[in-house]
């Protein structure tokens, strides 16, 4: 599969210690390239080796979105099973990266956070959003693909099983005040430009703070939550990503029509 390359989609900074992602492609709800994941993943760990950072905020760029998940167009590039675990295996890596990077990881998330979105958000360790807010897991109605195992133990470490099923089934986005309930926020802010500041502000405050505490209990909540073998998910993914539901839900969000499912 040919990646295309980041360069301005997703754009890199550190100020004062506290290194900034930003997703840039608002335009397209700033839907993740697949070389927008390895970016990303390949900062976490140049993170991980410069002990001058103390914190990373992840966000998106406009006011319309932190991330829409993996750009769905990129999945016209499959074509066989292994295709699928090939995509699966680097997400899972990218996502089980930016979970374990050293430093304390916050997402500002304004506008809509979906799919592998939402899957980012839950790898990070604080999450703040603004009233415009909107998480969830729509592939149930947008793609019929499956999320990997990793990406479900996360949601349910985070909402519980029931709650994790009635996101993914009813394939609904919950609104700020909702996922602030859920689990899904730790804050919620009026707009954008409080957001911003707020997520700066909470930066620093964690940094300030013993990075050897921050870091055990990071790893201590990571490591209570199971963790699953990718293999253990691999028959799932595959039944998903190889069915006719799965090709019919891309054409369907790429010509901007209604799904017909079929199951199988
Ligand atoms: C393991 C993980 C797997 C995955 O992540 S699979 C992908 C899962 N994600 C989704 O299913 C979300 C799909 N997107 C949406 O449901 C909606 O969008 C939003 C709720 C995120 C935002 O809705 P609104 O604000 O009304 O924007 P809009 O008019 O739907 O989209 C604006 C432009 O952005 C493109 N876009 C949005 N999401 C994606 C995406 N994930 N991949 C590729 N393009 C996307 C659209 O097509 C459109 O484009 P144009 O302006 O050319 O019509």
């Amino acid at each position: 599969m040919n990646a295309p390359t980041a360069n301005e989609d997703l754009l890199y900074s550190i100020t004062d210690g506290i290194a900034r992602i930003t997703f840039n492609r608002p335009q397209a709800r700033n839907a993740m390239t697949f070389a927008m994941y390895d970016r990303m993943a390949e900062i976490c760990l140049e993170i991980n080796a410069d002990r001058s950072i103390k914190a990373l905020i992840l966000t998106g760029a406009g006011d319309k979105a932190f991330a829409s998940g993996t750009d769905i167009s990129q999945f016209r590039a499959f074509k066989t099973a292994q295709d699928a675990l090939d995509y699966e295996a680097r997400i899972d890596r990218v996502l089980g990266t930016l979970e374990q990077c050293r430093v304390p990881v916050i997402a500002a998330i304004a506008g809509a956070c979906t799919g592998g979105g939402a899957g980012i958000a839950a790898c990070c360790d604080l999450r703040i959003g603004t009233e415009t807010t909107r998480m969830g897991f729509p592939i149930a109605r947008t793609l019929g693909n499956c999320l990997s195992m990793s990406n479900i133990s996360r949601v349910v470490a985070l909402v519980g099983p029931a709650r994790t099923k009635d996101l993914i089934f009813k394939a609904r986005l919950v609104e700020a005040q909702e996922a602030l309930a859920l689990g899904l926020l730790n804050e919620v802010v009026p707009d954008v430009e409080t957001l911003q500041r707020r997520a700066d502000e909470t930066a620093k405050l964690v940094a300030s703070h013993a990075p050897l505490t921050l870091e055990a209990t990071k790893e201590a909540v990571r490591r209570i939550r199971r963790t699953l073998s990718r293999e253990e998910g691999e028959d799932l993914i595959l039944k998903a990503y190889m069915s006719e539901d799965f090709r019919e839900g891309m054409d369907a969000f790429l010509n901007k029509r209604s799904p017909v499912w079929k199951g199988r």
